[in-house]
């Protein structure tokens, strides 16, 4: 992931903190010293640089601080809050009006994604109802249109280009025209990749806006980009009304400074980030979570949104399965559905605090390849094998044999995954079986519903399930630095704004992660023990699909010239 370096190396200079006794002016210099440099290391603007650690030192007060642990965790604090301040220039990001045509021109360097990022930015909108189209004004480049043409083909989006029209402001103008009467609400023109260097093309794209008169600019900037990121978002913004940015390619492995720097030079809020080439890989962009994924602390609030988004209906298999009381097979197999139903493993795991960048990336490949291959063999046993407690397979071991046969994997596979469902009930068991855990999905899903002081599970203190499940997720001795329990629930509390905290042993931020996770893999280990005996790894490689039906747009053809 882009800015994972720089998230490590400030991760490590939050945890030296947490191991000094006294805490002084010169341990804050120390500590400012460290994630200064990682943030020059990763290409941030030197000015932006020493901005945040002026900030930082005005913010952090030794006067007016307290104990030990109170000033560690207001530096941590400073730290984050500054962080954020980086990729949020604070101003409101754009938001398209209902019931009228929404005209939004995208530009941006060569290669930066543009043309990639308008059909998923119309894909956006049409999943959330909006009626959505797209102009190909990139005369530019050879291909260019014919790019469009695919990419808003296989998304079903309405486009307008030409083969033969190379004024790029006339073609705009048209489509827009015709888009309009069509009563098309969000209509996205796509222009060509233009650097500061090459006037000509600056001035084409004036001549582009002043036919397209766009109500939006989005800057498409490349999150790879290093230092010359600052000089060309100065360049664009001085050239067009940028109203807000889209960082794309994050998903690759740069230092991703850069793109923070144009952020601040165009003061402009980035709205969404590309995480890959297909055309679901747009997340919205939230600043805090942003950097507490960096930071390798998760991005709870993201997490809770997934699973209320899941929305386990009482008449789900899941839950007729639990109320049996019996925790079968057929129960583990509907809970790998419930986590691969919440997106990319990768993107889930990213949201878990205490799993580093890298190991989500991992997660991808082993994680996601591992849960299909045992929902492969699952679906090869008979019903009554899937509604039991697989003993049956003890008592008859030929079933072994049949159901390897049928999947494809090899007797030992078929073991292991059996063991694996063997150490899932232990730790059912130890929240009160299938009922425990039923009783937390309904509470994971309806967290205001919850109730007494008690936990999930009765009366035991929802921290605890919480406590064994970081201690097996964070490396050895992290609970500590991070201020144990308590140090990491208030973390949380103050990233996400407050966010319910309860009383010492209470909800709060940290209960309601433990009743999610409890959710949806059991109570103890929860989901990071889930997923830490998935990354055993039975290897094997696995990814996404390419999907999509081609169907007809509304190009107009004929042959013309190109670059
Ligand atoms: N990994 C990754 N690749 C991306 C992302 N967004 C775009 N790309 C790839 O970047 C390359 C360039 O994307 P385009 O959409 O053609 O870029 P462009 O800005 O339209 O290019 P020009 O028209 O030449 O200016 C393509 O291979 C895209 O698949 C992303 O978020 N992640």
């Amino acid at each position: 992931m882009v800015l994972a370096d720089l998230g490590r190396k400030i991760n490590g200079a939050l945890k030296s903190l947490t191991a000094e006794s006294v805490i002084d002016e010169k341990v804050l210099d120390d500590i400012l010293r460290e994630v200064c440099a990682a943030l020059l290391e990763s290409d941030v603007n030197v000015r932006l640089v020493q901005n945040l650690r002026k900030n930082i030192k005005q913010i952090v007060d030794f006067e007016e601080l307290g104990g030990v642990v109170n000033k560690r965790r207001q530096i941590q604090k400073a730290i984050f809050d500054e962080l954020c301040r980086l990729v949020d220039p604070g101003v409101e990001p754009y938001k398209p009006k209902k019931g009228k045509a929404n005209v939004i021109m995208f530009v941006g360097l060569q290669g930066a994604g543009k043309t990639t990022t308008c059909t998923k930015l119309a894909h956006h909108y049409q999943r959330k109802g909006w009626k959505v189209c797209l102009i190909a004004a990139d005369t530019y480049r050879a291909g260019a249109f014919d790019q469009l043409k695919q990419n808003a083909t296989k998304a079903k989006i309405p486009y307008y280009g030409s083969y033969t029209e190379n004024d790029p402001a006339v073609l705009a103008k048209e489509g827009i025209e015709k888009f309009k009467k069509e009563g098309f609400e969000i209509i996205i023109v796509d222009t060509s990749g233009r650097h500061k260097q090459e006037a000509a093309l600056f001035e084409e794209m004036k001549q582009i806006a002043d036919a397209a008169n766009p109500d939006h600019y989005i800057f498409v900037m490349d999150g790879t980009i290093g230092q010359a990121a600052d000089g060309q978002a100065r360049a664009f913004k001085d050239a067009v009304p940028i109203g807000s940015i889209i960082m794309t390619k994050l998903d690759g492995h740069a230092k991703g400074g850069g793109a923070i720097s144009a952020v601040a030079a165009t003061g402009s809020p980035i709205i969404f980030i590309g995480t890959g080439e297909h055309i679901h890989d747009l997340d919205p962009f939230k600043a805090k979570p942003f950097v507490s994924k960096m930071l390798g602390m998760g991005d709870l609030g993201g997490l809770m949104e997934t699973v209320k988004d899941m929305n386990i209906d009482k008449n789900s298999n899941i839950m007729k399965t639990l109320e049996s009381g019996v925790f079968t097979i057929r129960a583990m197999r509907d809970q790998l559905a419930m986590i691969s139903s919440m997106g990319p493993l990768s993107k889930v795991m990213s949201m878990m605090p205490g799993i580093p960048p890298e190991m989500a990336a991992m997660g991808e490949k082993e994680g996601g390849a591992r849960m299909k291959k045992m929902t492969c063999m699952m679906d090869s046993m008979t019903d009554a094998e899937l509604d039991s407690d697989a003993k049956c397979f003890t008592l008859q071991p030929t079933r072994i044999y049949r159901v390897a046969k049928g999947s494809g994997a090899t007797v030992r596979e078929i073991e292991e995954m059996l063991m694996q469902f063997q150490k899932f009930a232990e730790v059912i068991k130890t929240m009160g079986g299938s009922k425990g855990l039923l009783a937390n999905m309904q509470k994971a899903q309806n967290p205001a519903a919850r109730g007494g002081r008690g936990g999930p599970s009765g009366g035991a203190n929802p921290m605890a399930g919480m406590q064994s499940m970081m201690e097996k997720m964070l490396p050895p001795g992290a609970m500590q630095q991070m201020g144990g329990m308590s140090g990491i629930q208030n973390m949380m509390q103050q990233m996400m704004g407050g966010g319910g905290a309860g009383g010492a042993g209470g909800e709060g931020m940290g209960g309601m992660l433990q009743q999610m996770m409890g959710g949806m893999g059991g109570a103890g280990g929860g989901m990071g023990d889930m997923l830490q005996q998935m990354m055993g790894g039975m290897g094997g490689a696995g990814g996404p699909a390419a999907g999509g039906r081609p169907s007809v747009g509304r190009g107009t053809g004929a042959r013309g010239r190109r670059r």
